[in-house]
Parts: structure tokens; C-alpha cells; sequence
């Protein structure tokens, strides 16, 4: 099985500071794989990179077994698509006209959408929960109807890897879950390679097939969520006092924080 994406030896910088160095990983094809780490670690960076958004200073990116360099542009677009943290919108676009946006990889040079590409983004929009609300502009939406616009507008473009930079920060708990959802029905309904960064490692452990753990830029630990999340190297990593244990919800590791001052008049007694 070739890889949907390999990364050999990678390293990027920022005007010469390094921030990426001699990463290499695989992403298998139709597997969710989260990565995850530090404040600074280099995960946006690197989801970026992969992107092809942001250009690399070593190293190679593989991209369905071709050089990401020698991808054309809307050849990309129809394999990949990108969800970038989102953050304020004034854009004056609906709902509806931006997820159509999605499927501007595949529009001929008039740029006219036909009926066929209309019902995808029907579909797009439905699929993320949306549909009450295609008509309204994006800048009225919440901040977790949004990201499920975007993510519509990913999904409208019919990828085949699909990356997401922290699709599930500042939502609730119950679109959380919808989101982490949504993503394991693109994997598990129509074979989508997942590619995410996520804060939330509880989240990570329980969707991800495997987890890669960002620390300075550097692959600190990369395999399936049980192996990954290990006591002593989150809290080497991240720093603080954390306790590793089976999660009561299913068969994947819980990790708890544990506070390193008196809380609520409490000692903590760990
Ligand atoms: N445009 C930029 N110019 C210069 N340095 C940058 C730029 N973008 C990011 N950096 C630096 O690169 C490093 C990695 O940043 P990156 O955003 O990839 O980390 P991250 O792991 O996604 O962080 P966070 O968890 O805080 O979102 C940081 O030290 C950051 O300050």
C-alpha cells in the first residue's frame, strides 16, 4: 500500500530560524492520523507545509507518492484540501456560495458551476448540518457553524486527503464530537485520508488510528494513540503533571492533568 503522504527528512525555517527538522513520517491511505504537541511545536507549520502552502528548506514531501513540487496546482486542489484554524470572517459570501467554492479545482475556464456540482454542495452542506442555514452570510454564523462551513467547503472540493488545522478548537463539546464525527465518516463512508492537528489529545486518542507527537519541531514519538501517549513523555514534552489511564468511554488512553498548585483550597495530593 503506497502512502497518501511521506515525509523524508523535512525541515522548514522562518527566515532562516529553524522550526521543522529531519521529520519523516507516513500517512497511510484512508487513516486518520492527528498530530499533536506543544504551544511552538511546529504543527501548523507543518500541516501548512503539507499543504504546500509554505515552502520547505529540506528534505521531501511526497503527495500520493509524487514530489508535492511537482503537483499542478488544480490536480492538488481535486486530491487535497486545507481547513485552516478559523478565526473572525467578513466575508460576504452565503454559506452556499462559499462551500461551492470547493469545487473550483474542477469547473472548466468559464468557471460555471453545473447542476452536478450544485448537488455536491447540497450534499456538503447537509453532510455538515448546515442546511437551515446555506442562505445566510458567513460572517453571521458562530464561530462552530463556521468551521463547519469551511469544513463543508473542504469536503465539496471531493478530496482525497483532507487536512484540518484544529478544526475542533474554540467549539463546544457537542460539536466536538460532531466534528471528530464528521471526519470519521469521511474515513470509514468514502476512504478520506485524515491529516489534523489537534490540542485536545483526549479527542486525538479516541479517533486517531495514529498520532505523531510534535516537540520542537522534531518527531518525538509517531504510532497508534496507546503507544504514543505514555505518562512520562507527555509530561516531558508538555511539561506538567499528567496521569495516563484507560479511558471509561472505550478501549483508548485517558489522559487527566493533574495541577502542580493548591486548587480550591485543595493540595494536590498525586
Ligand atoms: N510567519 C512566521 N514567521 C516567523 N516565525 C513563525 C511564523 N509562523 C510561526 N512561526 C514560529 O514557528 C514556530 C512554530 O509555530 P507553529 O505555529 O507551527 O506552532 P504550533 O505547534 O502550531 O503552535 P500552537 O500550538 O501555538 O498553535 C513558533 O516558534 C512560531 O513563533
Amino acid at each position: 500500500m503506497k502512502p497518501a503522504i511521506r515525509v523524508h527528512q523535512l525541515a522548514c525555517s522562518y527566515y532562516r530560524t529553524p522550526v521543522l527538522r529531519d521529520l519523516t513520517f507516513a500517512v497511510n491511505p484512508g487513516e486518520c492520523f492527528i498530530v499533536i504537541g506543544p504551544n511552538g511545536s511546529g504543527k501548523t507549520t507543518l500541516i501548512k507545509t503539507l499543504a504546500g502552502l509554505l515552502p520547505v528548506s529540506g528534505g521531501d514531501i511526497f503527495v500520493q507518492d509524487r514530489p508535492l513540487r511537482r503537483h499542478k496546482k488544480a490536480d492538488f486542489s481535486r486530491r487535497v484540501a486545507y481547513v485552516a484554524q478559523t478565526g473572525a470572517e467578513d466575508s460576504p459570501f452565503s454559506v452556499r456560495e462559499m462551500v461551492l467554492m470547493g469545487r473550483a479545482p474542477y469547473l472548466g475556464v468559464l468557471g460555471v458551476e453545473g447542476a452536478a456540482d450544485l448537488e455536491i454542495a447540497r450534499q456538503a452542506i447537509a453532510f455538515t448540518g448546515l442546511s437551515h442555514l446555506s442562505g445566510r452570510p458567513m460572517a453571521s454564523l458562530s464561530g462552530g457553524e463556521r468551521q463547519r462551513a469551511h469544513i463543508a467547503r473542504a469536503i465539496c472540493q471531493r478530496p482525497e486527503i483532507i487536512l484540518l488545522d484544529e478544526p475542533t478548537a474554540a467549539l463546544d463539546l457537542a460539536h466536538q464530537i460532531r466534528i471528530m464525527d464528521l471526519m470519521a465518516g469521511l474515513k470509514n463512508e468514502h476512504g478520506t485520508t485524515v491529516v489534523m492537528v489537534s490540542h485536545d489529545i483526549n479527542l486525538a486518542a479516541m479517533y486517531a488510528d495514529r498520532l505523531l507527537l510534535l516537540v520542537e519541531g522534531r518527531a518525538a514519538a509517531c504510532g497508534p494513540p496507546a503507544e504514543v501517549i505514555d505518562e512520562k513523555r507527555l509530561a516531558g514534552a508538555y511539561g506538567c503533571r499528567l496521569l495516563v489511564d484507560r479511558s471509561p468511554a472505550g478501549p483508548w488512553p485517558r489522559v487527566s492533568l493533574v495541577p502542580d498548585t493548591e486548587v480550591g483550597g485543595r493540595k494536590s495530593e498525586v
